[in-house]
């Protein structure tokens, strides 16, 4: 289905979990700043708005996306953080060079969480241009940094119901 119209951050938070005592960590790319941002200010909202605590949400930046994945590990291995966020926009340019670092990245956080086994949350975009970015950035397709936040929460939450032998 095309996203044309479409908000695509349309999610439910029924039965989300107590984030109160819960701590984030969001790495956040500078390139494309204008954009990533828009995605920190998105998903740090969205955790304060479902419980989480100013002081229990932390940022690291990033010179580009393909270091999310160190920064992410970084956060990961700590024992206090409960779920890590990476925030980056790599757009489309004349060559493949954005391929490589989106599935790097991809591949890189997936290691990382599975690692740690804590949620690493992918929360690059990957447009062709700033246009379809922005759109994903508070724009006409909703903001994916809310999204991010959301599936962190989710996360942390099935994390739980798992552990304690309630699924
Ligand atoms: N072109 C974009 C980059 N490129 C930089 C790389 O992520 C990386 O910093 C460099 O290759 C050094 O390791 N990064 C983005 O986040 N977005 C882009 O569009
Ligand atoms: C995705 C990028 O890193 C970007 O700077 C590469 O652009 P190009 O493919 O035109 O070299």
């Amino acid at each position: 289905m095309s996203s044309a119209d479409k908000n695509l951050s349309v999610f439910t938070t029924e039965g989300l979990p107590d984030i109160s005592n819960k701590k984030f960590a969001i790495a956040v790319a500078e390139w494309n700043s204008e954009v990533t941002e828009k995605l920190f200010e998105g998903a740090y909202q969205t955790l304060i708005t479902y419980g989480a605590l100013p002081a229990n949400i932390v940022r690291g930046n990033v010179p580009g996306s393909f270091e999310l994945t160190m920064a992410s590990q970084w956060f990961a291995q700590r024992a206090d953080i409960d779920a890590v966020i990476a925030l980056g926009v790599v757009i489309q340019g004349e060559t493949k060079h954005n391929d490589y670092i989106n599935h790097a990245v991809a591949q890189g956080v997936t290691n990382v969480s599975l690692k740690y086994d804590k949620p690493v949350i992918f929360g690059v975009l990957t447009p062709n241009n700033m246009e379809q970015a922005l759109d994903r950035a508070g724009g006409v397709h909703g903001n994916k940094g809310d999204e991010a936040a959301i599936t962190a929460i989710k996360m942390i939450g099935l994390k739980g119901q798992v552990a304690n032998g309630q699924l």
